[in-house]
């Protein structure tokens, strides 16, 4: 949802930067690349330390390099199998920094955090997530579309950034434990939304074969 509405106002926001980016010659894929680094660092070393705040204000710091990185490429006209290397490339690194932030956040609370619950809850978001994303690209592969569902990858990281921010910030760490456990609960609806987007596609087929 977020993904289709609020694309346009970021797309706007940012299309500056990606403009200077490309005028100092910086490649789309660093942006991707260095992104993800930066969502790393901020995650894998900031939450276990307990440092949920500025963990946070990290990774949405480097976040916002998904968005940018695409604006650049259309503004560079890349086409082709420039630009499938993009997808591909921009999607995988998007795995790895959705391991990063619940992973993190995993990691403190198996740890000093002391509350198991709230650490199996983000493996749980983890696991889920990957299957989310796992789905549609499965779907893209064989042709069909699956880019729907109520937890899609803008939606569960403004979840989970808000919500260990604020934790972060004080609010008592049981609003992080009901927030990943509707957020493990919601990605996987969104798992069975976009298998039955597909069996719908697929009846299509056979009915019109
Ligand atoms: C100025 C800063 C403002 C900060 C405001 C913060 C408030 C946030 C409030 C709401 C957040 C709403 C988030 C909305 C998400 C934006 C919508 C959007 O665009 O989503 C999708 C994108 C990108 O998806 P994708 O990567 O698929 O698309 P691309 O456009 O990149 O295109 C891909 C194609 O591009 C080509 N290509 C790509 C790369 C490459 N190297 N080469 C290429 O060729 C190729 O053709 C590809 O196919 O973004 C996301 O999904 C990321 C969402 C980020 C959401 C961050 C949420 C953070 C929000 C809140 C955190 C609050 C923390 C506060 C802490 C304090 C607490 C008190
Ligand atoms: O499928 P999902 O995880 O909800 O959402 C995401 C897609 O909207 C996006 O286009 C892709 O670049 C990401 O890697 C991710 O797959
Ligand atoms: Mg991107
Ligand atoms: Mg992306």
């Amino acid at each position: 949802m977020l993904n289709r509405h609020a694309r346009e106002l970021f797309t706007r926001l940012f299309t500056p930067l990606a403009a200077l980016l490309l005028r100092l010659r910086v490649s789309p894929d660093a942006v991707t690349v260095v992104g993800t680094a930066g969502v790393c660092a901020g995650a894998l070393v900031l939450y276990p330390l307990g440092e949920l705040f500025w963990g946070t204000v990290a990774v949405t710091a480097f976040v916002f390099s998904d968005v940018v990185d695409g604006i650049m490429a259309r503004m560079a006209g890349r086409t082709g199998r420039g630009a499938q290397w993009g997808s591909f490339l921009d999607s995988t690194l998007d795995r790895v920094q959705d391991a990063a932030v619940f992973g993190g956040i995993a990691l403190w609370f198996f740890g000093a955090g002391d509350d198991f619950t709230t650490g199996a809850l983000a493996v749980a978001c983890l696991a889920a997530g990957n299957l989310v994303s796992y789905a549609r690209a499965k779907a893209e592969s064989l042709g069909y579309s699956a880019n729907t569902g109520i937890a899609e990858r803008a939606e569960r990281l403004v979840a989970v950034l808000l919500v260990t921010g604020l934790t972060g910030l004080g609010l008592p760490v049981p609003f992080l434990t009901w927030t990943l456990g509707i957020l493990a609960v919601a990605s996987a609806v969104t798992v069975g939304q976009r298998i039955a987007a597909v069996r719908a596609q697929t009846r299509e087929d056979r009915a019109g074969a």
